[in-house]
Order: structure tokens, then C-alpha cells, then sequence
């Protein structure tokens, strides 16, 4: 799994919420969140589908309307212009063109983020790297539109990491892929983190990814349920896996407050 320990200098937070509420339509879809998400580390977002994972990942990257409390992202207020080049955003539904090969596209994106003609050999090399990052490099002749589902979302992964960007917001980067490339997504995640002192925000709701990350911010129903290592929480619920701990939690936050006479003093 490659899931080396986070460095024990960690530079503190990359993400700071305080109040963070949004609404859609006339919904609380998240309702008063207050987290951090720790600098250089690969931080878990999981939860139900619906929860508002995806919500909350709109509103760091500043495409979220109605966001209201302060969400506070490397040190700049959430949305502030001032991030768009140090923010690499992939969500879920893969923004490829299907009528170009995998390195025309990341050719394109990288014309976008880095223009001009002096940029052509800095753009090469940028393009060779994230298809490297992504283990594209013998696909990159292929059309987009021939790809399968998973390395679409991998063409997408490498389009956020031309830029080399400090926070990687990641909607459910593996949905739909093979044990093998799950895992070695994980490793790349990982190898971001450790090599480069990426901050990594990957949402998933399934519940085993959860072990590969160094935290996590456990959410239901537009709120934080709990946050903290995978270690930590396994300890403070006494459960052996994250799933079970996620269940303890679930099971203990529906349940009716005690009323006061039947409580053991
Ligand atoms: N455009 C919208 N207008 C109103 N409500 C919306 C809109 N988009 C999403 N919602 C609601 O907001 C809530 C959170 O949705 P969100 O997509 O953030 O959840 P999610 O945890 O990412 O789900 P999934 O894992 O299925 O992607 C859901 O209850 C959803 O119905």
C-alpha cells in the first residue's frame, strides 16, 4: 500500500474551516463544518453518496455559490484568484476531449496554463512528467474518446498535475476502477505527498480506501462526523476497521440524547 508516515515537521494546515455552511436550492447542504486539512498529507473525505463531499470540494475550489463561515485555503479566503494556479481540481465526470490523442490533450491544457513560445520546452517536459505520473506514457497516441472509463479519469488526473499544483482536490478518483490500478493510484497519491509535499483532499465512499490515508474527515448528511488519523479513530470507537468505526459513530450520533434521569451518575 506504500503509505508512508506523514513527515514529523508537517507544515501545519492547508485548509481551514470555520462555520462552513452551503446551501442548494432552498437545503442546508453542509451544515456549520469546522476541519482542517493538514499540509503535505493524504487527507480522506468519506462518506454516503449525497452527503455533500462533492459540495465541499466545490466550495475549496471557489465553484461553489452560497458558501457562508470562512474556508480558508493556503492562506488565501477559498476562490480567491490567487489560487487558481496552485489548486488542481478533477472531478468526477472526466473534462477530456475525446477527438484528440491523450498528449494533444495534455499538449492543450498545457498551452492554457503555460502560453507563449519561449514556454514550448517547459510544456514538453510537463506533459512527459504527468504522463508518466499516471502511467499514460504508452497510451499517449490513443484517442481520448477509445480509452477505457479509468484512464479517461487518469488523462483528467494528469491534466490537474501539469501544473504541479500544491492541493490536489480529487472527486472519486478511482469509482470504477480494477484492484490493481486502484492501488497504484494510491501509491501515486502517496509518492505526490511524500516526494513532492503535495496536499491531497481524495473523496471516496468506500469505506476500505480510508485505510490508505494518512487522515480523514468521516461525513454524514452535510456534516463532520469525525476527524482524525485512521489509528485514532479505530482507538477512540474500539473498533478494528474504519467502516466499523464509521458505523459506532453513525449508530452513536442518531441515537436520542439520554434523558437526564436515566443517566449513571
Ligand atoms: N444543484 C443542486 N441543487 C440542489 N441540491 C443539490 C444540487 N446538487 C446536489 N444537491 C444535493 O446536495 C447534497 C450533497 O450532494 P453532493 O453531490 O455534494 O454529495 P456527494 O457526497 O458528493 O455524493 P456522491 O458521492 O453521490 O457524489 C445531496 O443531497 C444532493 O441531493
Amino acid at each position: 500500500m506504500n503509505k508512508k508516515p506523514p513527515p514529523d515537521d508537517a507544515p501545519g494546515a492547508a485548509v481551514t474551516a470555520t462555520a462552513l455552511t452551503v446551501t442548494r436550492g432552498s437545503r442546508t447542504v453542509l451544515d456549520d463544518l469546522h476541519f482542517t486539512v493538514e499540509a503535505g498529507q493524504v487527507t480522506g473525505l468519506l462518506g454516503p453518496s449525497g452527503c455533500g463531499k462533492t459540495t465541499l470540494m466545490r466550495a475549496l475550489a471557489g465553484t461553489q455559490a452560497k458558501v457562508t463561515g470562512t474556508l480558508d485555503v493556503l492562506g488565501h479566503p477559498a476562490g480567491d484568484p490567487r489560487l487558481r494556479h496552485r489548486i488542481g481540481y478533477v472531478t468526477q465526470a472526466p473534462s477530456v476531449y475525446d477527438d484528440l490523442t491523450v498528449r494533444q490533450n495534455l499538449a492543450y491544457f498545457a498551452a492554457v496554463l503555460d502560453p507563449g513560445r519561449r514556454a514550448t520546452a517547459r510544456r514538453a517536459e510537463a506533459v512527459t512528467r504527468a504522463l508518466a505520473d499516471v502511467d499514460l506514457t504508452s497510451h499517449a497516441d490513443a484517442l481520448a474518446g477509445q480509452l477505457s472509463g479509468g484512464q479517461r479519469s487518469r488523462v483528467s488526473l494528469a491534466v490537474a498535475l501539469l501544473g504541479t499544483p500544491e492541493l490536489l482536490v480529487l472527486d472519486e478518483p478511482t469509482v470504477g476502477l480494477d484492484p490493481v490500478l486502484r492501488r497504484d493510484l494510491w501509491n501515486l497519491f502517496h509518492r505526490l505527498a511524500a516526494d513532492r509535499g503535495t496536499t491531497l483532499l481524495v473523496s471516496s465512499h468506500v469505506m476500505d480506501e480510508a485505510e490508505r490515508c494518512h487522515r480523514l474527515l468521516l461525513m454524514r448528511e452535510g456534516r463532520v462526523l469525525a476527524e482524525g488519523t485512521p489509528e485514532a479513530l479505530r482507538a477512540r470507537t474500539h473498533r478494528p476497521t474504519v467502516e466499523e468505526a464509521f458505523l459506532h459513530l453513525v449508530d452513536a450520533a442518531d441515537r436520542p440524547a439520554t434523558p437526564p434521569e436515566e443517566r449513571t451518575p
